[in-house]
């Protein structure tokens, strides 16, 4: 399949490791998660790091990996949530590969992220809240990055990545999209 890098970016529970990882699997790509390999580095977990170093400390370990990944050839990579807050990852992310956003109601990140605790800026009384204005501060600069939108909701996982295939085809092809809110830039914009 297309011999391209593709980025995943979006919100927490938008689905990026999980679809990240099949979308390499039905492309023949090697996938990468820019969080996974913060762990198998550092040895520790995110939540670890964050209690350790602070988000600061976090940010800084992923603008190292993320400048490393997007050197690679022929990858997948789910992004995390808050990469796009550096212009540099921003800058690098979209020089290096096409970046597909990944949208996803607050209720249904919710829904998809309560289950577990190992995302630290979602360990307080109001997670929900907090979802909420995460994705209001960051969802220009995922709209800012992406070459192609895909809003998520109850499709299964396997549908949202044939979509992301499908719309990557569209975008890749130069073809004018259908669903304005499925595409925002054309290619070479
Ligand atoms: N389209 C989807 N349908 C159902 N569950 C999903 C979907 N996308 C993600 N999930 C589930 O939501 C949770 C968070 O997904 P994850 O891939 O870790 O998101 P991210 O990496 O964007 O934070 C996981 O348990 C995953 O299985
Ligand atoms: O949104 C964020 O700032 C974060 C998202 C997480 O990744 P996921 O988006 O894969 O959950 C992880 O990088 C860290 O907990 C911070
Ligand atoms: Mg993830």
């Amino acid at each position: 399949m297309f011999n391209f890098n593709i980025f995943l970016v979006g919100p927490m529970g938008s689905g990026k490791t999980t679809i990240g990882r099949y979308l390499a699997r039905i492309t023949g790509k090697k996938f990468y998660d820019s969080d996974r390999e913060i762990e198998s580095r550092t040895g520790v977990s995110i939540p670890v790091i964050f209690e350790i170093e602070g988000e600061s400390g976090f940010r800084q370990r992923e603008c190292k990996i993320i400048a490393e990944l997007v050197q690679l050839s022929n990858i997948v990579l789910a992004t995390g949530g808050g990469a796009v807050l550096a212009a540099e990852n921003r800058r690098e992310l979209s020089q290096r590969g096409t970046v597909v956003y990944l949208y996803a109601s607050p209720r249904q990140l919710y829904r998809r992220t309560s289950h577990d605790n190992n995302r630290p800026l979602l360990q307080t009384e109001k997670p929900l809240e907090r979802l909420k204005s995460l994705l209001k501060e960051r969802d220009p600069l995922y709209r800012e990055v992406a070459d192609v939108i895909i809003k998520t909701g109850k499709q299964p996982v396997k549908a949202v990545a044939n979509e992301v295939l499908r719309q990557l085809k569209r975008y890749e092809s130069g073809a004018p999209q259908r669903k304005p809110f499925m595409h925002v830039k054309s290619k070479g914009a």
